[in-house]
């Protein structure tokens, strides 16, 4: 797969206006767009397909669906045309296969997510996680990757720190995204963001895509900036 398309970008703006204005700059530096929760509160559903019609693209619609399975099958039946992508969180294991199953039969593929990026083994230690997985968070993430596994899920995302292990323990088909990118030229170091790799360590782990925003974004330059993460994909590739 060439570099770019390895490139997600989210759109992570407030609304739809500025939310144009990011694609229409970036359609030519990135693989995919990512819609998340601030975007797709303000706007709907009704706003993303016609964003999806004029960018000519799908897009990753990641709202992290967590709920009862019923509810989850039924949310996920909603799903529009224009989804490429979509995330939901697994603890329920083999008891999400038919809505996850449902949902890929559709052309729409279903990732789970596993730990947050901005999470470290501290606050999970703090949310009462057993200290065998939640320093390092390794472990939790594997078990959560094993039960987005057992639902079905054509992959996970999790950190570039744990990349590696999940394709060891899951196979190479088993799709990464990892979000938590940082380049080493960033110009949002300190940010709320705690599982970090820059693009080159995460794609040299395994990484099969890298979801990059603030550093693309706020940076002076967001073409160059693209730019630079694709030279630096394309050259961890060789
Ligand atoms: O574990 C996760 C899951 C999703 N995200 C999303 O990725 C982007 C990251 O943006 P940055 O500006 O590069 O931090 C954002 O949309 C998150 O909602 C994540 O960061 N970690």
């Amino acid at each position: 797969m060439e570099a770019k398309k390895r490139l997600i970008f989210p759109l992570d703006a407030p609304d739809g206006k500025q939310a144009r204005q990011l694609i229409r700059l970036l359609q030519n530096e990135v693989g995919l767009f990512k819609v998340g929760l601030e975007l797709f509160v303000a706007e709907g559903p009704q706003f993303f397909r016609t964003m999806a019609a004029e960018a000519g693209t799908d897009f990753f619609l990641d709202l992290k669906f967590h709920d009862i399975p019923e509810t989850m099958s039924r949310a996920l039946k909603n799903l529009f045309s224009g989804v490429a992508l979509t995330t939901i969180h697994c603890d329920q294991g083999a008891r999400l296969l038919r809505a996850v199953q449902e949902t890929q039969d559709r052309g729409i593929n279903v990732l789970g997510v596993t730990v947050l990026t901005s999470i470290d083994g501290k606050d999970l230690l703090a949310a009462g996680i057993d200290p065998r997985y939640a320093n390092p968070p390794r472990e939790l993430v594997l078990l959560r990757a094993g039960l987005a596994k057992a639902a079905g899920c054509s992959g996970v995302v999790c950190s570039g720190q744990e990349a590696q292990v999940v394709k060891e323990r899951f196979g190479s088909d088993f799709i990464v995204v990892c979000p938590g990118i940082r380049p080493e030229w960033s110009v949002a170091p300190e940010d709320d963001q705690k599982r970090i790799m820059t693009p080159s360590e995460a794609i040299k782990a395994g990484a099969d895509y890298i979801v990059v925003g603030r550093p693309i974004r706020l940076a002076a330059d967001s073409v160059a900036a693209a730019r630079m993460v694709v030279a630096e994909i394309a050259a961890a590739l060789q």
